[in-house]
């Protein structure tokens, strides 16, 4: 199993200012390329991967938003506008939960008001967790087990604070390479590494 999970720091949690949002400052289309990266391939959706998307610009409580490759059913292409109707979709149905409550939106698809920090925590009890960074070790000399989560963010970096909690977690800094990718293309460099072991 191989989990992603995108700490969307600027994506708004309301499902019309999200779309409003789309090529804006916000830039919510990176949720799209990232799920679009983590769970499909030509023809079919990858197998055994979890994709956690934790939106975070909120006036109550961020969203996380579970999709799950093994359960989802056809979502109608994978095209931004369908892949953030999702998102959308999650969104509406997650209006007026309370703290860390949890939603069915769809086949594979729930949504629940938790944080990453808590995410994480629950995450790091049984996944070897990988903070996706530059200045980290190579991804060609890490050695992986049966469930690893690797942890990325949208265009706003990780503040200081969550490296050090994360770090305490037992996570460990990953680089791609000196090149400031987006965390769409270090899924997919993820994935290749990954399905050459
Ligand atoms: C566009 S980057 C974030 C840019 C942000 N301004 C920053 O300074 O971290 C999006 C995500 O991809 C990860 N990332 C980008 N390039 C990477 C690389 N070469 N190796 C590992 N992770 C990378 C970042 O750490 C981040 O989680």
């Amino acid at each position: 199993m191989r989990t992603f999970v995108l700490r969307a720091r600027a994506a708004p949690t309301d499902s019309h200012k999200l779309l409003a949002a789309i090529g804006q400052e916000a830039h919510p289309e990176i949720l799209a390329h990232t799920l679009m990266n983590a769970i499909f391939v030509a023809q079919s959706h990858r197998a055994d991967v979890v994709v956690y998307l934790v939106l975070e610009s909120t006036q109550d409580y961020s969203r996380t938003i579970r999709v799950e490759a093994n359960a989802l059913t056809d979502i109608g292409g994978f095209d931004e506008r369908r892949l953030l109707a999702v998102v959308a979709r999650a969104l509406d149905a997650s209006v007026g939960m309370g703290k860390e409550e949890s939603r069915p939106v769809a086949p594979g698809i729930t949504v629940r008001t938790v944080s990453f920090e808590r995410l994480v925590q629950e995450l790091a009890e049984d996944h070897q967790l990988f903070v996706m960074d530059r200045k980290g070790a190579p991804i060609r000399e890490q050695a992986f087990d049966g469930k690893p989560c690797f942890l990325l963010t949208d265009h706003i970096p990780m503040p200081k604070k969550s490296f050090h909690s994360l770090e305490r977690l037992g996570a460990k800094k990953i680089t791609l390479g000196p090149t400031m990718l987006f965390a769409s293309q270090c899924v997919v460099l993820i994935h290749h590494e990954l399905d050459g072991r």
